[in-house]
């Protein structure tokens, strides 16, 4: 089956420094993929890669079977994207932005305003319809970022930290949309820090630390410790017959893993029947 997301030898320096070295990735369709690492490690710097905010230095990137850097157009068609910074415009309403969002990814007016419609209800980001994002909490603005990458019913989401400073029943609303993206067959594929999310929500994982990937599979290979992991050729020693818990606290060097925030309230269920 044609990966999701596919990278080979996948490298980024900054001057002498190397952030990303050789990284070969490979997410399948369907998966809820969770990039694993600690404070620095190189995630943020792989996912600008893969949705085409930062060239990289050398390797290559597939995604859908498409080599991202002779089709960019057609992967931004495929793909949303929440990026580290959000990337909103502050100036306009929540609808005003989700509407220009969906007019530039070439959706007509009505299945914009359809869709917009659902979003903000869906995000709980209906009730104050004047108030423009730059007035809105981080949580607020993390819920848009994310309506606004899924308005053109994308086939891989990509996050970086979606859970970073949101509450618990924020993080409740964004789990529930990526679990309604993933139950339509959509991959996400999102970086953390916090062991516990990526535990919580994924089923396949990778781990990077100091630019090379260390362990990648599926989340119960990784758990068990039972079978060898992935690593780069030249990578550091495989961390075998490990936990998940024990690889990474040996990465980041303290048993203090940072801890997501308290359990999520769901709000009930709504249709958003072309998600996925
Ligand atoms: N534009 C840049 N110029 C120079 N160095 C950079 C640049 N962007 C990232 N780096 C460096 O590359 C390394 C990896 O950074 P990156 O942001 O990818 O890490 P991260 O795993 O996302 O970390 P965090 O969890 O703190 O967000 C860091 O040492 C960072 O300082």
């Amino acid at each position: 089956m044609t990966p999701a997301v596919s990278t080979t030898g996948l490298t980024r320096r900054f001057g002498d420094f190397t952030a990303v070295e050789d990284v070969n990735l490979s997410v399948a369709p369907g998966q809820f993929f969770g990039f694993l690492g600690p404070n620095g490690a190189g995630k943020s710097t792989t996912i600008k890669m893969l949705t085409g905010l930062l060239a990289p230095t050398s390797g290559s990137i597939e995604i859908l079977g498409l080599d991202a850097a002779t089709n960019p157009i057609e992967v931004k068609r495929q793909i949303g994207v929440v990026p580290e910074g959000l990337a909103l415009f502050g100036r306009l309403t929540a609808a005003e932005y989700l509407r220009f969002v969906g007019r530039m990814y070439g959706l007509d007016r009505a299945t914009t305003a359809d869709r917009t419609h659902e979003l903000l209800d869906f995000m709980n980001l209906a009730a104050e319809p004047k108030k423009l994002i730059t007035d809105f909490s981080h949580g607020m603005q993390k819920k848009l970022a994310l309506a606004a990458a899924v308005i053109h019913g994308p086939k891989i989401l990509f996050l970086d930290e979606p859970f970073e400073g949101v509450d618990a029943i924020a993080a409740g609303t964004l789990k529930n949309m990526l679990q309604r993206m993933i139950a339509r067959g959509a991959t996400i594929f999102l970086t953390s820090h916090v062991l516990e999310i990526v535990e919580r929500l994924c089923s396949h994982i990778a781990i990077i630390d100091r630019g090379r990937l260390i362990a990648q599979g599926s989340l119960e290979e990784l758990r068990a410790g039972t079978k060898p992991l992935h690593t780069t050729p030249n990578g550091p020693s495989s961390p075998q017959h490990l936990t998940l818990e024990e690889i990474f606290v040996q990465i980041v060097g303290t048993q203090q893993i940072p801890s997501e925030p308290t359990t999520a309230v769901l709000p009930p269920p709504k249709e958003l029947s072309w998600l996925g």
